[in-house]
């Protein structure tokens, strides 16, 4: 019998383009990237550019609402992309692909401007009677608990209004990636970003996509890379960060 040609594996790139719609998913609490506000509008960086990608496709773009505890599970069941300033982790990375990176970030401290001299070490953070206080479910929940054995760590479930709990004396500090703390340091002159460009640790941001499907990640790459190169990025993170 006549050999067939191989055909290439279904992705989700057809799926979409056909659907007419990309769904993304996003948490909605974290500026600069991803924010829902109560009206229910989005914006953010990355929502920017989520609808970037739909653009260039020819297609819209559809939000769905997602927490950082079932960030993965939401996007496996129910989304072709997930974003909002994903950090890459290889606990993630068993059940979903990443995108390449578009920002490199890492934990520091965000406090009162008066304490910003006491807490610039994890030791010195790390002391009996040091509240830091945590958003469940991601990252910044992971380091706090593996690096604060002595301080205490207060959860706030509400990452929109978390840094109100430092400005309201509930709590000393948090850490979690520099992006946010300049971005919430510069609407809150109380609030100071501690070594923002040295921070504890090295992650990266990037764009959560199926897992095994080679052909969307290989498209979403190529788009991000040339976002990343002719302005698009820039222009939509300007007003975000300066
Ligand atoms: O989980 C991640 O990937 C994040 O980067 C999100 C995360 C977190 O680590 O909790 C990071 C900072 C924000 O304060 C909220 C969420």
């Amino acid at each position: 019998a006549p050999v067939e040609p191989a055909k290439p594996a279904a992705s989700r790139l057809d799926d979409v383009v056909q659907r007419g719609e990309l769904r993304v998913c996003s948490t909605g609490d974290y500026r600069p990237f991803t924010y829902r506000d109560a009206a229910g509008a989005w914006s953010g960086i990355d929502i920017d550019m989520a609808h970037d990608l739909a653009d260039r496709l020819g297609i819209k773009a559809t939000i769905v609402p997602t927490t950082w505890k079932t960030l993965v599970a939401d996007f496996n069941a129910q989304c072709d992309i997930a974003v909002g300033g994903v950090s890459i982790t290889l606990d993630r990375s068993k059940q979903a692909f990443f995108s390449t990176a578009y920002v490199v970030d890492g934990k520091t401290p965000i406090t009162r401007c008066e304490n910003a001299a006491r807490f610039q070490t994890l030791q010195q953070i790390d002391q009996p009677g040091v509240r830091a206080v945590v958003n469940p479910g991601g990252t910044n929940e992971q380091f706090a608990k593996q690096n604060l054995k002595q301080a205490t760590i207060v959860e706030h479930p509400d990452n929109n209004t978390i840094f109100q709990q430092i400005l309201d004396g509930k709590a000393d500090l948090m850490m979690t990636d520099a992006a946010e703390t300049k971005w919430q340091a510069r609407q809150h002159p109380e609030l100071c970003s501690v070594h923002p460009d040295q921070p504890f640790t090295f992650s990266e941001k990037a764009y959560v996509l199926p897992k095994g499907d080679v052909v969307f990640q290989q498209y979403v790459n190529q788009w991000l890379n040339l976002a990343l190169h002719d302005g698009t990025y820039a222009r939509i993170a300007e007003p975000w960060i300066g």
